[in-house]
């Protein structure tokens, strides 16, 4: 019987992330917007671990967990699990990984998820990767998606759309007014997408960079080797 882990992972109301101080980039962006595909491709260059809430979710659902059946059907609502459950998911995902760099996925989703995941777990994220898409795009995208989730239905579409722009952008306008919001196109192709991910994330993150590169500049008739990174 699957179960939320709590009593192992925090100790009082703090959570044992405020010890682990991982480093968290929070991915948002409308429902089919490409959150998943470009977090796979940035997992790959640049050495983070990939959390998605809503596959936290999804996993919590066929564990058998008795909180299943509540999210089973916001899910199929496109309705918004409250934090708590969510939060907990994270944390214990982000604890069993021996990573420290993660991507959030389809997480703040709201403004309760945002003020809730900063008061337990004290994280701040480094910046918030936002994927502008139009719903015509999103939709044309997860009607074509085809991976047999119960929310990929037009009727639950549509809901999914509405909650994104009553409750989750607002936490996009939040984190825009700290500066810390880096906006990209999602309409374009899948590559092209990546392109614009890549200048987002600084180079020390890549991993065929990781070697300091030396270029020579002479003064003269000395050499000096300047270090790049
Ligand atoms: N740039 C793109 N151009 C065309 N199709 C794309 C692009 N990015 C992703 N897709 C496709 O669109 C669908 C939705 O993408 P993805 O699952 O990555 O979106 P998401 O933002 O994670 O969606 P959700 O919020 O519903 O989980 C997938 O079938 C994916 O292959
Ligand atoms: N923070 C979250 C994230 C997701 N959900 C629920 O899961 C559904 C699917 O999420 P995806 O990111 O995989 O599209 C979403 O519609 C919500 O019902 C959530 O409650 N809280
Ligand atoms: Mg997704």
């Amino acid at each position: 019987m699957g179960t939320i882990v709590d009593a192992a992972y925090t100790e009082g109301n703090k959570s044992a992330l405020s010890v682990k101080k991982p480093k968290v980039v929070f991915v948002l962006g409308g429902p089919g917007s490409g959150k998943g595909t470009q977090c796979a491709n940035i997992v790959e260059h640049f050495g983070y671990t990939h959390l998605s809430a809503g596959d936290l979710l999804r996993a919590e659902i066929n564990s058998g967990s008795e909180s299943g059946t509540m999210i089973q059907n916001m899910i199929s609502e496109g309705t918004i699990v409250p934090p708590e459950i969510t939060i907990k998911l994270l944390e214990k995902a982000i604890l069993e990984s021996e990573n420290d760099k993660f991507l959030i996925d389809g997480f703040p989703r709201n403004e309760e998820n945002r003020a809730t995941f900063e008061s337990v777990t004290g994280i701040v994220p480094k910046f918030i990767l936002f994927f502008d898409c139009s719903e015509e795009e999103m939709e044309r995208r997860i009607l074509s998606r085809n991976q047999g989730r119960v929310d990929d239905n037009i009727e639950t579409i549509r809901k999914r759309f509405k909650v994104f722009v009553e409750s989750s952008l607002s936490v996009i306008n939040y984190y825009n007014s700290k500066g810390k919001v880096k906006k990209i196109d999602a309409g374009k192709p899948v590559a092209e997408v990546f392109e614009a991910v890549k200048a987002v994330f600084n180079p020390v993150d890549d991993k065929v960079n990781l070697l300091p590169r030396c270029y020579p500049i002479e003064f003269g008739r000395y050499v000096m080797y300047h270090r790049t990174i």
